[in-house]
């Protein structure tokens, strides 16, 4: 599959610090990713270089193979962008400031104004000041205007924040709607781990700047195994022999390994002469593995910006 969008060798150096070092990443249609990272690990500079609201030092972004660097602006017309508060004129209806957004493309059409109302489900309301909206509804609307001119690749930065659980649910449904019908990829930053879980098909992680992991959040749900065994003890030191993470508990303990692994290691152990008497997977919640990938590193709190 072709990506929608290449970061290649992408740093950002200010002053004498490198912010941005080296990053490579391929963004597919129709999957939604989400971009982790610690405080200051780089996600809004990262963000803003791909916008084109902040100079790249050196590497490119291509977009739908445009490269931000020689084509600026047909690169940038490619994407659309949801920020925290999507500005949104309050005392004009839902539709006219549709309809002011559309004027600043090219070749959007009445119809396509009514697709987009349709696929954020405004259809109701769309008519009614936007000063009457809930925060979930001017977030709906963002997302509205941004599809206008049928970009390919959508940025969203803490899209939800502010947003009740209810407008939570509905704005995820309405982002995996876009992304399955319309091939959409979508990128977005968010500090609710538990939200990026539920939305995201991939997570790419980003610490001082470098990308230190990039997975599928399927993947990342099940690596882990729940195991009892005796002698508890030999069988963890047989785990740890073999560089797998082992974490004790009372009973048990929990190892990092991937499923066509199981089988053999079982079958050693048994051999080792160890007693098992249990083998499950273990979900590990996202924030989990986020600590352990970012060795502690503290979740990013929400922009205040
Ligand atoms: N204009 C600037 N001059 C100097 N350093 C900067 C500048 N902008 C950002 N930085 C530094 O670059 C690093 C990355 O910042 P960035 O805002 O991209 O991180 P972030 O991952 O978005 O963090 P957060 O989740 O806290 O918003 C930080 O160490 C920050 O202090």
């Amino acid at each position: 599959m072709q990506p929608v969008v290449e970061l290649k060798n992408l740093s950002k150096t200010i002053g004498k610090k490198k912010i941005i070092d080296d990053l490579n990443l391929s963004l597919y249609p129709g999957q939604i990713t989400g971009f982790l990272g610690p405080n200051g690990a780089g996600k809004t500079t990262t963000i803003r270089m791909m916008v084109g609201l902040m100079s790249i030092t050196s590497g490119d972004v291509l977009i739908e193979g445009v490269s931000l660097s020689d084509d600026f602006e047909g690169g940038l017309s490619k994407i659309g962008v949801i920020v925290e508060n999507p500005e949104m004129y309050k005392f004009m209806t839902g539709y006219k400031n549709l309809v002011h957004f559309a004027r600043m493309h090219e070749g959007v059409t009445k119809e396509r104004i009514d697709e987009v109302i349709n696929q954020v489900g405004m259809q109701n309301r769309i008519q009614e000041k936007v000063s009457t909206y809930s925060l979930g509804m001017r977030q709906r609307l963002g997302l509205a205007q941004a599809l206008l001119h049928r970009p390919k690749f959508l940025i969203l930065d803490e899209p939800t924040n502010g947003l009740d659980p209810a407008g939570i649910r509905e704005f995820r449904m309405y982002l995996r709607k876009i992304a399955d019908e319309e091939g959409v990829s979508v990128f977005v930053s968010s500090h609710m781990l538990s939200e990026i879980e539920l939305m995201c098909d991939r997570i790419a992680v980003i610490q001082n700047g470098k990308l230190i992991d990039i997975k599928e959040v399927a993947e990342v749900q099940e690596s882990h195994y729940y195991i009892e065994a005796m002698p508890l003890e030999t069988a963890e030191t047989f785990f740890q022999a073999k560089g797998f993470t082992v974490e004790s508990h009372k009973d048990g303990f929990i190892i990092n390994a991937e499923k066509p692994q199981i089988p053999g290691l079982i079958q050693e152990l048994t051999t080792l002469e160890h007693q098992i008497f249990i083998v499950q997977p273990h979900r590990k919640t996202l924030e989990d593995q986020f600590l352990e990938m970012t060795g502690g590193g503290q979740i990013a709190e929400a922009h205040t910006k």
